[in-house]
């Protein structure tokens, strides 16, 4: 399945388990020896939600959430009848997500699906980024402690002014200048310097970010334990937070990624990160994990 280009092969693990998950993850995720994707998703049993995501990378590495990926765990279970809620709790390792399927009542078809994101964080220490940041007032309710908004980074001899922000899991965010060439830069040779800077004690996401106007930015993402991926609904919801922070955008925006778009909000007043997309299946099967160690 994807939710804008962003691919993961997705397992029913409700009633079997996957003991070496990570190594399976590295398998399958290989796009020339497994089946191909950005990583594995596991959708299992939950004691406190309707059901549990648990994400690995295409490196085998478990991350916290998975934005794009819980879009497409929502529809999972209702195309295939895990249950028959079109309103979904979903826990994760980053808490419990709620989630609502656009379901079109002719075909019963998911057309879209929204997601309570939670709340940004936004404290250095909780990220986790080693950067000192700032107190910030006046954007929600209470003060904000500590935000890493346009510090400067130095990454192979060159200064960035990064904004750092958490979905759950660690985002940095580089806005790039107008007449910056998003098509022809080559983030695989930035991306890993970001991911693996000493700065990030759990390594980073980072999204370089171009700011078409206030409520339309193009971003293009370098996925920690990934690689460059199409889309990542987390990276879309913290490039829009730090977008607002650094006073680019307005609170609701469309994300432009490689693999098509996501909406985005932020509500201040109760300070929750809204997401809206798409989530597509296109193929399942089976598949033999015996021999993988
Ligand atoms: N593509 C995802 C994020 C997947 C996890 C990420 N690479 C990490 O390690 O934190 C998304 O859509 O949010």
């Amino acid at each position: 399945m994807h939710g804008a280009g962003n691919d993961y092969v997705y397992v029913d693990c409700t009633k079997t388990s996957i003991e070496n998950a990570g190594a399976v993850a590295k398998f399958v995720s290989d796009r020339h020896f497994g089946i191909g994707s950005d990583g594995l998703i596991l959708i299992k049993p939950s004691d406190k939600a309707d059901f549990f995501m648990e994400m690995y990378n295409s490196d085998g590495s478990r991350a916290q959430m998975c934005g794009n990926g819980i879009r497409c765990v929502a529809k999972y279970v209702y195309d295939y009848r895990l249950t028959d809620k079109k309103e979904l709790a979903i826990d994760t390792l980053a808490g419990i997500k709620y989630i609502q399927l656009n379901v079109d009542p002719a075909t019963d078809r998911v057309v879209s699906v929204r997601v309570n994101m939670g709340s940004p964080i936004l404290k250095a220490s909780d990220i986790p980024v080693n950067i000192s940041g700032k107190d910030i007032e006046g954007i929600t309710k209470d003060t904000i402690r500590d935000a890493v908004v346009s510090e400067t980074l130095t990454v192979a001899g060159r200064d960035y002014q990064v904004t750092c922000v958490s979905m759950g899991n660690p985002h940095c965010v580089v806005f790039m200048d107008d007449d910056f060439d998003m098509d022809n830069f080559r983030i695989e040779e930035i991306g890993p310097l970001f991911e693996n800077h000493e700065v990030f004690p759990e390594r980073t996401n980072t999204e370089f970010v171009k700011v078409i106007d206030k409520n339309n930015l193009l971003m293009r993402v370098w996925e920690r334990g990934a690689g460059e991926t199409l889309a990542c609904g987390t990276g879309c919801c913290a490039s829009l937070v730090a977008a607002v922070l650094n006073g680019f955008a307005e609170d609701e925006a469309v994300l432009h990624v490689l693999g098509g778009k996501l909406n985005i909000s932020w509500n201040r007043k109760e300070n929750t990160v809204y997401m809206e997309g798409p989530a597509v299946t296109v193929f399942d099967g089976d598949i033999d994990i015996s021999g993988i160690k």
